[in-house]
């Protein structure tokens, strides 16, 4: 595990950023794997910068996001779907065909589970994974739980995140309630992973996530059994590494 913390939030976004295009630019048919909320916005910023001046390519690579929310239509402001169009789908060059998202407005969500998995197991793994951390320590939206769930699957928001994520809402009445997301089992699959957290309220959250017992309370606690592993803390996140 290599963790990297700093001082300043555009050398963080810098950072993640040159970690994604440097994959890209060495294999352009990269599978990334994509996360949404606060967490990556300015990484996603600095990629649209780095595509807008000629770096980098996204023609050949394929993404997945991690997770939806349910019934909220796509093109509503805080749909995971508008985020990335929004954020960066909208300002590079990936074709259409080649995004995937789970839908949580399919009409069957538990065949939509299925199909996400199996376009998964179509690109057999991902390269590198985007991840944030939940202040309870899910990632993507696998909450804490006695037991996890290896593939894409229906989740309940625990109160708490939908609570963190009400700041994006009108009123916490508007948080869908369910969500799809990926499983930890097609989480940690992926070749490289990238974990990023920002400020202090995530500081002993993410903590407890990298040198706690692995715990599936704690579903980050799990990313410890990565072999690839790069975290990029800023200062206040990372106050007790140092
Ligand atoms: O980055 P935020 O908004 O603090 O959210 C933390 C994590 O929880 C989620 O909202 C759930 O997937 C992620 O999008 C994010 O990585």
């Amino acid at each position: 595990m290599n963790i990297h913390t700093f001082e300043n939030e555009q050398e963080l976004n810098e950072a993640g950023a040159g970690i994604i295009t440097g994959l890209v630019q060495m294999q352009p048919g990269a599978v990334l794997g994509l996360a949404t909320g606060g967490t990556p916005v300015g990484i996603y910023e600095e990629l649209v910068k780095a595509y807008k001046k000629g770096r980098v390519s996204f023609k050949k690579s394929t993404t997945f996001n991690l997770d939806e929310y349910v019934g909220l239509p796509e093109d509503h402001v805080e749909s995971y779907h508008a985020y990335m169009k929004q954020h960066l789908f909208d300002h590079i060059d990936i074709p259409a065909g080649q995004i995937h998202i789970p839908d949580g407005n399919a009409p069957d969500l538990i065949e939509e589970c299925k199909r996400y998995n199996k376009e998964l197991e179509k690109a057999k793994q991902i390269d590198l994974q985007i991840l944030g951390l939940g202040h309870n320590g899910h990632i993507g939206f696998n909450e804490p739980d006695h037991s996890l769930v290896s593939g894409t699957h229906l989740v309940e928001l625990k109160q708490e995140t939908r609570e963190a994520n009400a700041r994006f809402f009108a009123s916490i009445d508007e948080v869908p309630t369910h969500a799809l997301t990926m499983g930890v089992g097609t989480i940690l699959k992926a070749k490289s992973i990238l974990l990023v957290v920002r400020g202090e309220d995530k500081a002993e959250i993410v903590h407890r996530a990298l040198t706690g017992p692995i715990q599936t309370e704690i579903p980050a606690t799990l990313l410890q059994t990565h072999p690839h592993l790069v975290v990029l803390l800023d200062a206040a996140a990372g106050r007790y590494f140092k």
